[in-house]
């Protein structure tokens, strides 16, 4: 976010959470869900669709490409798919704001375009790595160029696209879905093999759209040649927006919040699983499907944390949640060790840094390592931090903020919405003291 538009929060310390916290819908599944029905045949309702900047950037890129989409009301879209071969030239930049995830999934739709495309970010999004994608879709006759690897990216069209087997060398739900997507335009058969299993989202929602494709954990295989047909979309609640709620109900005493049907897709959940290992209080209720995804509802109360050494095994599945994990680590009595989790140098700002520097400015004691960190919990003193305009360090400083002996002001807090609009005010409305 540049100068212009910086926000300040100030998060006062609270007495106890109370209420049901509705939050916002996937992140994930919003994104893939605008790229799906735009190249589908015929109209598709999506409902729960995420009001926040980066899902909307995806939509408004879709309709720069000449997807009519309407927006009858918050959370609502009717797309008019164009079908696989009707997207068209923009003569404009497509940009997609802060999303990365915009950005490496639409590389792979349009690396099978006939026409050429530039993909553009923001500041965070133009310092962070394409290669990863850039590589393997060049492996499959696709040329985009990059800045040193760095967006933005000129996507060639017109160009001959063929299968690929590739084994991915770090677990990443978008080099694998970009790849999907630029398989759906290719001859032959791509596969893609995961280091770790990671979110099956590109997959399950391909086979919602009737696209033949075969799946398992870490594993995923499809071949061009076919049609995807509209279809309707419920998205979950976002597991990764409702973290910050799971964590700090945990932390602060008093407290016992519902969070009404969260996504819990197992490749999100890891979060649960390691604040379970901690001594968290969370259990779940009204489990259903919906959509295909699993749904529930989070009750969680406050209970004593203590330290833990992180399961590597849970990274992907909680590589979101990090940031929120480094405040309730921050808390819980004794030791925590984080280790297999060097990804976070790449996300919106280098989360083991910038959550590093926060809480050490905050009187914590914590080490960074090169692929993680060792917090000893204790005291949350008041201070000054900076989310460097990283959305989830901002609000997990929110929530640190509860339990702090004075009160922290998070500089930079504006790139929120991006992922949770009306954090704030949800925040407030179960007990937050923010503003
Ligand atoms: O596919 C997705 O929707 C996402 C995958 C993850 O990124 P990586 O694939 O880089 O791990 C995650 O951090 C991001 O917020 C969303
Ligand atoms: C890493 C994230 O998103 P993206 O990669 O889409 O910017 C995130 O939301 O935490």
């Amino acid at each position: 976010m540049s100068g212009a538009q910086r926000l300040n929060w100030v998060s006062r310390p609270a007495t106890a959470l109370r209420g049901d916290v509705v939050v916002p819908g996937d992140k994930s599944v919003s994104h893939r869900s605008m790229m799906l029905s735009g190249i589908a045949e015929g109209t598709s309702y999506i409902r729960g669709f995420l009001e926040g900047e980066d899902t909307r950037a995806t939509a408004a890129v879709l309709a720069q490409l000449g997807v009519a989409i309407e927006a009858p009301s918050a959370g609502e879209r009717i797309v008019h798919g164009v079908g696989l071969h009707g997207l068209r030239a923009s003569n404009q930049p497509l940009d997609c704001g802060n999303a990365g995830t915009g950005m490496r999934l639409l590389a792979g739709l349009l690396a099978g375009q006939a026409f050429d495309s530039t993909l553009i970010g923001d500041e965070s999004l133009s310092k962070r790595p394409m290669r990863r994608v850039t590589d393997p879709l060049a492996k499959m006759g696709a040329q985009i160029d990059t800045q040193d690897g760095l967006p933005p990216l000129q996507v060639r069209g017109g160009r001959k696209l063929h299968g690929i087997r590739y084994e991915l060398p770090v677990a990443s739900a978008q080099v694998k879905s970009a790849l999907l997507l630029a398989g759906l335009y290719a001859e032959s058969s791509t596969e893609v093999i995961e280091p770790h299993p990671t979110r099956d989202y590109t997959e399950r929602m391909l086979q919602a759209f009737g696209w033949p494709i075969e799946f398992s954990p870490g594993y995923a295989k499809l071949e061009g040649g076919h049609r995807l047909r509209a279809t309707d979309i419920v998205v979950p609640a976002d597991f990764s927006s409702s973290a910050f709620f799971l964590v700090a109900a945990s932390i602060l005493p008093g407290s016992t919040l519902r969070l009404p049907a969260v996504g819990l897709n197992p490749r999100r959940t890891g979060l649960l699983e390691a604040l379970r290992l901690m001594g968290a209080d969370i259990s779940i209720e009204n489990q259903s499907k919906s959509g295909g995804e699993a749904v529930g509802d989070l009750i969680v109360r406050h209970a004593p944390l203590h330290g833990i050494e992180l399961p590597e095994a849970l990274v992907p599945d909680m590589i979101d949640e990090f940031p929120a994990l480094f405040v309730a680590a921050a808390v819980a009595k004794g030791r925590t060790v984080i280790r297999g989790a060097a990804e976070l140098r790449v996300k919106e700002s280098d989360r083991i840094a910038t959550m590093a520097a926060g809480l050490r400015a905050l009187g914590v004691r914590i080490e960074e390592t090169p692929d993680g960190a060792i917090i000893d919990g204790g005291i949350i003193n008041g201070g000054t931090v900076d989310s460097h305009g990283d959305h989830r360090i901002a609000m997990s400083f929110a929530v640190a903020g509860l339990v702090a002996r004075d009160a922290i002001t998070i500089g930079d807090c504006a790139n929120v919405a991006t992922s949770f609009p009306g954090f704030l005010e949800l925040a407030n409305s179960c007990g937050f003291s923010l503003g």
